[in-house]
């Protein structure tokens, strides 16, 4: 009954709506009435949640025969005029197509909550958000944006093994207040967004497809295409056409695997390249607080993303790389040896220096795939949060220079050998070891400069702000005068 008297009063915001038991001085059965306009699959969902939680839940439907079916008996199903009545905070769970249907309840919700829930079929589909929308059909009612970014099944089943995050935004400070703590009550984690100017970014949340992993992506798989075409024409089809060689067996898994690891060591020198650039650019203009390029601020933020993909290139070239003596080719080439062996009456076949090359090789391999897991665990948020700044900022800077620099070493054993053995076509065609060498060691000779006194002393006097401070007023607030050791790497 206490929600009915305040039908058509504004609302008392000083209300909370705890369920039965949570609040403070609230008599054990006074249940808080939550409405919810709508009856379809979110609608279910949240009913199910809040009676869980204790709520009481008064449903509004255009057809409530129909829809009482779909509820707990407990579930006070009506029309909607009728719901609005009994409730002061309500969810709108219909479709923002449908919110002018509800034109003809205005005098009933003049200072109740209204929560939007509701979410677009694409990014930036309507010129304002659909919080705002309704705001502006409803402006005596207090609109606030939230729990869009639960699905009706994460609803249902529990933010256990969902996403826990509910993004809540309002003009009202104390609606947003009610709205955090209900958040709190169904066990989500609320997340203040501050004023409705926000509603617009958190509609695009659940419309979000990996987009921070678009470039990378398509940086990863341009150079996977590129590195396999090249390693197919040198080491397939030049053999073919030269000595009509067929050597065709070897794309599915000798060509991936020569692809793999070049795409990996690339990746790892591209997350690293940004940061130099990101000093270089300090350097040059003897500040750090002038704008970097935008490609080069879209390239910085996606570092994390870069040395994750790196990571699973490489670990699939392990994988690749341990299957490799199971293959039949390689017995049958391993049986042709040791035959040509016993032709040539050779009884003790080693080669120190081969022997130490493989096993340094190896190794490196090992040791750099290890710092590369350091790499990717740390950027875990659990595990990244469980790191103060300086043993972050040590994992993923100065181990990730040297699981660059160990695998540097790992492709230089491996091949340097080999590209002395081939004479032809040297020249216009490297070996793949030498293509995959191009950028790591680019990088780390750049770091190495960065780390000459002269220069090292120079930036850091530049990243803190101790040169050419006029720009400081220009470009203060924006992201991008941050240092670049600053920003996670991976
Ligand atoms: N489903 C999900 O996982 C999620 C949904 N949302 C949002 O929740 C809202 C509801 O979604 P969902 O439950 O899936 O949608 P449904 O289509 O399942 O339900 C929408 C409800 O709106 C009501 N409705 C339909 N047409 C009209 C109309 N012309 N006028 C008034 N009311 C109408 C109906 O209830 P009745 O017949 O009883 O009137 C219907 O059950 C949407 O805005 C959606 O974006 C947000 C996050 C997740
Ligand atoms: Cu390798």
């Amino acid at each position: 009954m206490e929600s009915i008297s305040m039908m058509g009063s504004p609302l008392n915001t000083k209300e909370t709506f705890l369920p039965n038991g949570m609040k403070n001085g609230l008599k054990e059965g006074a249940k808080a009435t939550v409405g919810i306009i709508g009856s379809g699959d979110f609608s279910k969902c949240l009913t199910i949640r809040l009676l869980r939680c204790g709520y009481h839940v008064v449903v509004g439907s255009r057809n409530p025969k129909r829809a009482a079916e779909f509820f707990p008996h407990v579930v006070d199903v009506t029309h909607h005029e009728d719901a609005v009545a009994k409730a002061g905070l309500i969810f709108l769970a219909i479709h923002r197509e449908h919110y002018a249907s509800l034109w003809d309840l205005k005098h009933l919700l003049v200072g109740k909550i209204l929560v939007d829930v509701s979410n677009n079929a694409r990014m930036n589909q309507y010129p304002e958000s659909n919080a705002e929308y309704l705001a502006s059909l409803f402006p005596e009612s207090i609109v606030v944006k939230g729990f869009n970014v639960i699905s009706a099944w994460a609803m249902q089943s529990g933010p256990k093994d969902a996403s826990r995050q509910v993004y809540v935004c309002s003009n009202s400070v104390e609606a947003r207040q009610q709205v955090l703590e209900v958040a709190r009550q169904l066990n989500f984690i609320p997340v203040d967004m501050g004023t409705l100017s926000s509603a617009k970014e958190i509609e695009n949340i659940p419309l979000h497809l990996f987009t921070p992993w678009k470039g990378p992506v398509l940086v990863a798989v341009s150079l996977s295409i590129l590195f396999f075409v090249y390693s197919f024409i040198r080491d397939i089809i030049h053999p073919y056409v030269k000595n009509q060689q067929s050597d065709f067996y070897k794309i599915p898994v000798e060509i991936v695997n020569k692809t793999l690891p070049v795409v990996a060591i690339t990746l790892l020198s591209l997350v690293y390249l940004a940061g130099l650039l990101a000093a270089a650019h300090q350097l040059y203009y003897g500040t750090k607080y002038r704008r970097f390029p935008h490609w080069l601020d879209g390239w910085m933020q996606c570092r994390k993303q870069l040395g994750l993909l790196s990571f699973f290139f490489a670990s699939v070239h392990v994988v690749y790389s341990l299957c490799l003596p199971l293959r039949k080719s390689e017995r049958y080439l391993f049986l042709n040896m040791a035959l040509q062996q016993v032709h040539a009456n050779v009884e003790h076949a080693w080669n120190e220096e081969e022997v130490w090359r493989v096993e340094m090789y190896i190794s490196f391999g090992i040791m750099s795939l290890g710092l590369l897991s350091l790499l990717a665990i740390t950027s875990i948020p659990s595990v990244n949060s469980a790191l103060n700044w300086r043993e972050f900022s040590f994992i993923q800077s100065t181990l990730g220079y040297v699981a660059l620099l160990i695998a540097t070493f790992h492709v230089l054993l491996y091949g340097w050998k080999r590209a002395f053995e081939e004479e032809y076509y040297k020249f216009y065609m490297p070996p793949n070891f030498v293509v995959a060498l191009v950028l790591p060691v680019m990088v780390i000779m750049g770091k190495v400069l960065l780390l000459l006194p002269c220069v090292g002393r120079k930036l850091k006097r530049i990243r803190r702000g101790w040169e050419n401070s006029q720009y400081k007023e220009e470009t203060m607030g924006s992201a991008t005068h941050v240092s670049p050791e600053r920003v996670t790497i991976m």
